[in-house]
C-alpha cells in the first residue's frame, strides 16, 4: 500500500504549553508503515493558511493542526472542498472543534487517532465571507475576542480575566435576525452561530449543534442580571443552556444578522470588523477531518459538570461526594457573583 503524506503545522503561540514534547511523541508514535510526514512551524498569523494551501497543491493527504481553533481555522479554510483531510493535535486554550469531534486532548491519543485514520465529512460556516468551523457571532463574545487579541497574552486565565472584567459593563444591543421564516428582533447580549456545539473548554453554547446536519444552531442570549449568572454558567457546562429563560434558539442554514452599526464579530474566537449586515451560512460537508469513530473512552473522563466548570475557571478540582460537589459549586457561584458585582 502506498504511504500517505502528512504535513504537521505547529503554531508555537497557541495555548500555553510547550510543543517540544508533542514533536517527540509524533516521532515516536506515528505509524510509519502508513505515513510519511513533515513538520512546519508558523512564523506569523496567517502563515498556516499559506502552508496548508501549498500542501493541497502538492496533493498531501492530511494536514494536521497542532494548535487551537484559530490555527484550525487558518488551515481549514485552505482545505475546504479539497481531498486533503484535516487532522488535529489539540493544543489551544479552548479546542472547541477537537472536543466536539471527541479527539483526545492528550497528544498520544490524538496521534493514535491519526494512525487509525478514520475520515469524516463535516460542515463549515461562512460569516461575512470568512469561513468558520466551530462558532461565530456578534455581541459580547466577539467583544471579548477583540480584547483577548489585544491583550498580548494567551491562555484561559487571560480570557477569564477579560470576561469577568467586561461582562457587567457590556451593554446589550438590538439585532434583527432574518431567517428562512421571517425577521425577528432581539435585544441581545450575544448571538452565537454554532456549527460545533461548544466555544471550547466544554462550554456548550449550542448543545444540540451537529457538524453534519447542514444547519447552524443559533443561540441568542437576551439581557440578564447578575443573579442569572450562576445558572447560566452552570447550564453552559451542563449542556442545558438552551433551557434557560434568557436564551432563545433557532436552527437554519442561512441567516442575516442586521445590527444598528458596524462593528466587531468573531469567527472561531478571532475578531474581525464587519458592516451592519452580516450574512451567515452553513456549507454542508465541505471539509474532511480525521476523528475517532466514537468517543475514545480510554482517554475520556466520565462527564463531570463541576470538573468542566473548574477546568474552565482555572481552579483546582475536586472532591467527589455529592454534598462536597454541591458546596463547591455554591462557593464557585458566590465567587463569580462577588467578582462580577465588584466591577
Ligand atoms: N507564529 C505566529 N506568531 C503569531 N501569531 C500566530 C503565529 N502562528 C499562528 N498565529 C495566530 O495565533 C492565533 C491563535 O492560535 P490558536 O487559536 O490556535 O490558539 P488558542 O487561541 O490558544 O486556542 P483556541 O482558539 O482553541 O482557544 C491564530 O489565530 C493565528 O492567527
Amino acid at each position: 500500500m502506498e504511504k500517505k503524506r502528512i504535513t504537521f503545522i505547529i503554531n508555537p503561540i497557541s495555548g500555553t504549553n510547550g510543543k517540544e514534547i508533542i514533536l517527540r511523541l509524533i516521532n515516536e508514535l506515528i505509524d510509519r508503515s502508513k505515513y510519511d510526514y513533515s513538520i512546519r512551524k508558523t512564523e506569523y498569523a496567517g502563515h498556516a493558511t499559506e502552508i496548508a494551501r501549498q500542501a493541497v497543491k502538492e496533493h498531501v493527504d492530511i494536514v494536521v493542526a497542532i494548535g487551537g481553533d484559530g490555527t484550525i481555522n487558518e488551515i481549514g479554510r485552505s482545505l475546504i472542498h479539497t481531498d486533503t483531510a484535516l487532522g488535529i493535535i489539540p493544543c489551544g486554550s479552548g479546542n472547541g472543534l477537537a472536543r466536539h469531534l471527541h479527539i483526545p486532548m492528550d497528544p498520544k491519543g490524538a496521534i493514535y487517532t491519526l494512525n487509525a485514520g478514520i475520515i469524516k465529512n463535516i460542515d463549515y460556516g461562512i460569516i461575512d465571507g470568512r469561513p468558520f468551523f466551530c462558532t461565530c457571532g456578534v455581541g459580547f463574545d466577539a467583544f471579548v475576542s477583540l480584547k483577548f487579541a489585544d491583550s498580548g497574552k494567551r491562555g484561559l486565565l487571560t480570557y477569564l480575566e477579560n470576561t469577568l472584567h467586561e461582562s457587567l459593563r457590556y451593554r446589550p444591543e438590538t439585532y434583527e435576525i432574518e431567517n428562512s421564516t421571517g425577521t425577528v428582533r432581539y435585544k441581545a447580549f450575544l448571538i452565537a452561530c454554532a456549527n460545533a456545539s461548544q466555544y471550547g473548554n466544554n462550554a456548550y453554547i449550542a448543545p444540540q449543534a451537529s457538524l453534519t446536519d447542514g444547519m447552524m444552531d443559533i443561540t441568542v442570549l437576551e439581557p440578564f442580571t447578575v443573579l442569572d449568572v450562576p445558572s447560566l454558567s452552570f447550564q453552559l457546562f451542563n449542556k442545558t443552556i438552551d433551557q434557560n429563560s434568557c436564551i432563545k434558539t433557532m436552527r437554519d442554514d442561512r441567516i442575516i444578522i442586521h445590527r444598528t452599526k458596524e462593528g466587531v464579530f468573531h469567527f472561531d474566537g478571532d475578531p474581525a470588523m464587519g458592516g451592519k449586515d452580516l450574512k451567515v451560512e452553513i456549507v454542508h460537508q465541505g471539509l474532511h477531518v480525521i476523528a475517532p469513530m466514537k468517543p475514545a473512552r480510554m482517554y475520556e473522563q466520565p462527564f463531570n459538570i463541576l470538573q468542566h466548570f473548574t477546568d474552565f475557571i482555572g481552579r483546582r478540582p475536586i472532591s467527589t461526594t455529592i454534598s462536597d460537589r454541591h458546596k463547591q459549586l455554591l462557593m464557585l457561584n458566590q465567587n463569580i457573583l462577588r467578582r462580577l458585582s465588584k466591577k
